[in-house]
């Protein structure tokens, strides 16, 4: 289908134009109700996008356009195992691992939910173990510390958790994370711990990722020689993978190999086994709680009409300033101390999925399929890169997220930290004119002169969108939901935009060149290499060998 042909498409592409010439100002002066119309009050959250350029029609049109591109129908293929990611042959079944599907799934004969419930019920297992103490290293002393050795879909999403919710945090054994190849971090947590009381989570997928095993082959030289090579993969090394037989081959104790499967993808995965370091550091019963709240979100995104469904809502609204109104990035922007993971969590999360040009039918997409997704938490943007988005002739649509009820006892912080929220979403909104500006300058007593100088560089076009999400409070069940409405926003927009959201080919090229350079990084024999790259392994092998810095520049 060329959805570029579709009357909603080319309606949506005439409209675009209008609404760059209006104004959020004047949209809200035309409607009163616009708050009470443009927003949506779930259990845990309310979502209010009424601070977007766009208007009634737009909206039609946006939802007819989600029609036209088969969205109901390729919801109801998510939540029934179709094999909707065509590109590596798998149904993409995460809302399962939470108990998210409306009905029973069967794959190659097995029920679907019963896979997830065992693996559950050992995750649980090991996790009480782990609380209780009878977890120990090859000296008998109880294992205090864990430590997970994973990237991208393997971290971000456990970490992001953990950080999340420190506020019910069980002390019983600290998690630490190790993502990255550069020796220096998993230097800087070893330091830190005790060989005998320590345990390593090889988080995988596919097992087979170079960083992790890198990192996993010189953990278990960190542990020593003082016990049998064997006994330290048996009690310091557990596995949390969809090759099970990959980690048994590399020596971990097929009864501590925690599996998900293939159609798990890696940047949905924090609902399977890869959420053991969550389960670890809050307790099983939290672990569940968040499923919870991302199985309501499901439900809300399978049940609810495309007008109210705010995953859908979310995505459209996304669509409609990447494709249609041109505008590249989206920031996101939490005000909650306990969020700052989120925006590079949701960096992986959207970016993998939608940066891509080829539409299903292998074509060019020839249209924006997706933002550059940014951000940072919101008050200490603030105070670095928001001059950029009140006054750059660029505009970046941004999610300001926060909670009603603070994790926290401190008194007058919370009014403080959400009033800035408000307040920057309202001038984002608002902007300041020249009329404005000067009635404000001449109030302080300037002159006339001063003030034409001055006025041009305060002025703050506004009319810039965001969406607002304020959660009751910042929970499991909450951060559930409010994952899993991202998790469906990036898939709905994927619909729309023809895009296969569950590949990731864009990441295998550079691995691939990478394998082949170390080698060459070592040995200085350089290989049909381009003459930058050459340039850059000579410098390495110069300075490497103890080749002194020239003395001056150039
Ligand atoms: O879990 P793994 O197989 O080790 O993969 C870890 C990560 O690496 C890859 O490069 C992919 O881009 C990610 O989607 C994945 O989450």
């Amino acid at each position: 289908m060329d959805i570029t042909r579709l009357p909603s498409w080319q309606q949506l592409e005439s409209l675009a134009p209008q609404m760059r010439a209006r104004h959020l100002r004047e949209l809200f002066a035309g409607d009163p109700r616009r708050g009470l119309r443009y927003s949506l009050e779930l259990p845990e959250f309310l979502f209010d996008y009424s601070k977007n350029l766009v208007d009634d029609e737009v909206f039609v049109k946006l939802l007819q356009l989600a029609r036209d591109t088969g969205l109901e129908d390729w919801r109801t293929d998510l939540f029934s195992g179709a094999p909707i990611n065509r590109t590596e042959g798998r149904p993409v079944l995460h809302p399962a691992l939470r108990g998210g599907l409306p009905n029973p799934v069967s794959l190659d004969g097995a029920p679907v939910q019963d896979l997830v419930e065992t693996e559950l019920g050992r995750l649980k297992e090991f996790v009480n173990l782990l609380h209780n103490g009878a977890v120990t290293g090859y000296t008998g002393r109880r294992i205090t510390d864990v430590v997970n050795l994973g990237v991208g879909g393997s971290h971000l999403g456990p970490e992001m958790v953990i950080e999340a919710l420190r506020a019910h945090r069980s002390d019983e054994v600290r998690v630490h994370f190790v993502s990255n190849v550069d020796g220096a971090q998993l230097a800087d947590v070893l330091a830190r711990l005790d060989v005998e009381t320590t345990l390593f989570a090889v988080s995988s997928k596919t097992f087979t990722t170079a960083e992790t095993m890198t990192n996993a082959r010189s953990a278990l030289r960190w542990l020593g020689d003082l016990a049998p090579r064997t006994q330290l993969l048996r009690q310091h090394f557990v596995a949390v993978t969809a090759s099970p037989e990959k980690a048994q081959a590399f020596g971990i104790d097929p009864g501590r190999v925690f599996r998900f499967w293939d159609w798990v993808g890696g940047r949905f995965s924090l609902w399977s086994a890869i959420g053991l370091p969550i389960a670890i550091a809050l307790g099983f019963e939290r672990f569940r709680e968040l499923l919870d709240g991302a199985a309501s979100m499901d439900r809300h995104f399978r049940e609810a009409p495309l007008e109210e469904n705010a995953p859908v809502l979310m995505a459209l609204l996304s669509v409609w300033y990447c494709t249609f109104m041109g505008y590249p990035a989206h920031a996101i922007l939490p005000y909650e101390q306990a969020l700052h993971r989120l925006p590079a969590y949701l960096q992986q999360a959207e970016m993998e999925s939608n940066g891509k040009s080829t539409t299903r039918a292998g074509e060019e997409a020839g249209y924006a399929t997706g933002p550059l997704i940014w951000g940072m938490l919101g008050i200490n943007g603030q105070h670095a890169f928001y001059q950029y988005l009140h006054q750059s002739p660029e505009v970046v649509p941004a999610d300001f997220i926060g909670s009603v009820t603070p994790g926290h006892e401190l008194e007058g912080h919370h009014e403080i930290l959400l009033a800035n929220m408000f307040a920057q979403s309202q001038a984002l909104m608002n902007g300041v004119d020249r009329e404005q500006v000067k009635a404000e300058l001449a109030s302080k007593g300037l002159s006339e002169k001063e003030i034409e100088q001055l006025a041009p560089y305060k002025v703050h076009r506004g009319s810039r969108p965001s969406n607002s999400i304020l959660l009751r409070q910042l929970n499991p069940r909450s951060l559930g939901a409010l994952i899993a409405l991202y998790e469906h926003k990036i898939f709905t927009q994927g619909v729309v935009l023809q895009i296969y959201s569950f590949d990731q080919w864009g990441v295998e090229l550079g691995k691939g060149l990478a394998a082949a350079l170390q080698p060459q990084l070592e040995s200085g024999e350089l290989r049909s290499q381009d003459a930058s790259t050459a340039r850059l392994i000579d410098y390495y092998q110069r300075v490497r060998n103890g080749a002194a810095a020239p003395e001056t520049a150039g």
